[in-house]
């Protein structure tokens, strides 16, 4: 089932056009991957799907609990729709404990208001609860926990970015957009972060939608590949399909990579 379909999807800047004329579905409990060179549009068409841009044409429509299209999407209602993302530069409060970053993302979650949170009601204590429940499992799921009390800014960027990610996920979403999630990791981190996507993605049973500039996460994790080149969608296609594809090729991946893949 698609569970996001994007029809006839543009966005010009003044002359720019960074994304231009996109159709593509995006399958439930797939993970999907948009690849292309920079500047070919991947952050622009993530900026359009969480709502931080409107299209200059085209529709977004999300097949969520409640249908919604482009003209409600907005970024700070998306998190109830049930997209949560992370972004390529990092963005967690750097003074703040690992723990309370991961806490702001579960708070769209909390069902209690301010009042039952003023007067300490029972609604209050049961809301935190959860909520320290949740952030705990997750710091658990991303080896994280040990460093809890740490501020985000002491640790290293490979940490950093999985602090980001289970703040996206105690959001509790359904759709996880990472945008260069591996950026900055070592081979190592990128194969642990490699292991832990597909592994939340199982355990959550989410679908996942994931810019990236290394090969070896996309085309070990990603179900679908979408190319963008200069705005336009090139190809699409399995990881296998991809590699093999000539304009992919000559646009992207190089000779190079296709002789090591
Ligand atoms: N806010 C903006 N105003 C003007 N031009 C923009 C804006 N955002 C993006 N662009 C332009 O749109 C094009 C696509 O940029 P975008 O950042 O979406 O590419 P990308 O594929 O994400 O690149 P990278 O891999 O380097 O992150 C580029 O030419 C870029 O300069």
């Amino acid at each position: 089932m698609e569970l996001v379909k994007v029809k006839e999807l543009s966005k010009d800047f003044g002359g720019v056009k960074a994304v231009q004329d996109i159709n593509i579905g995006i399958e439930e409990h797939e993970i999907t991957g948009i690849i292309g060179p920079n500047g070919a549009g991947k952050t622009t068409f993530f900026n359009l799907l969480t709502g931080i841009y409107t299209p200059s044409s085209g529709e977004i429509t999300y097949h969520l609990n409640n249908k919604v299209s482009s003209r409600h999407l907005k970024p700070q209602k998306m998190a109830k729709y049930g997209v949560a993302r992370t972004f390529q530069n990092i963005r967690l409060f750097k003074e703040m404990t690992v723990f309370d970053n991961v806490l702001i993302g579960y708070h769209c979650n909390m069902t209690y208001g301010i009042l039952p949170s003023i007067l300490r009601l029972p609604s209050f204590f049961k809301g935190e609860k959860a909520a320290n429940e949740k952030v705990t499992e997750l710091l658990k799921i991303f080896n994280l926990y040990d460093k809890k009390d740490e501020k985000a800014k002491n640790l290293s960027y490979g940490d950093q970015r999985k602090v980001e990610i289970a703040r996206a996920l105690a959001a509790n979403p359904r759709v996880l957009l990472l945008d260069e999630p591996a950026a900055g990791m070592n081979p190592n981190e990128t194969n642990e972060l490699t292991k832990l996507i597909q592994w939340v993605k199982d355990y959550f049973q989410l679908t996942v939608v994931l810019i990236e500039h290394d090969m070896s996460l996309v085309m070990k994790l990603c179900d679908k590949i979408f190319v963008f080149d200069y705005g336009h969608l090139i190809a699409e296609g399995t990881p296998a399909e991809v590699q093999n594809n000539e304009r992919v090729i000559k646009a992207y991946l190089g000779g190079d990579y296709v002789a090591q893949a």
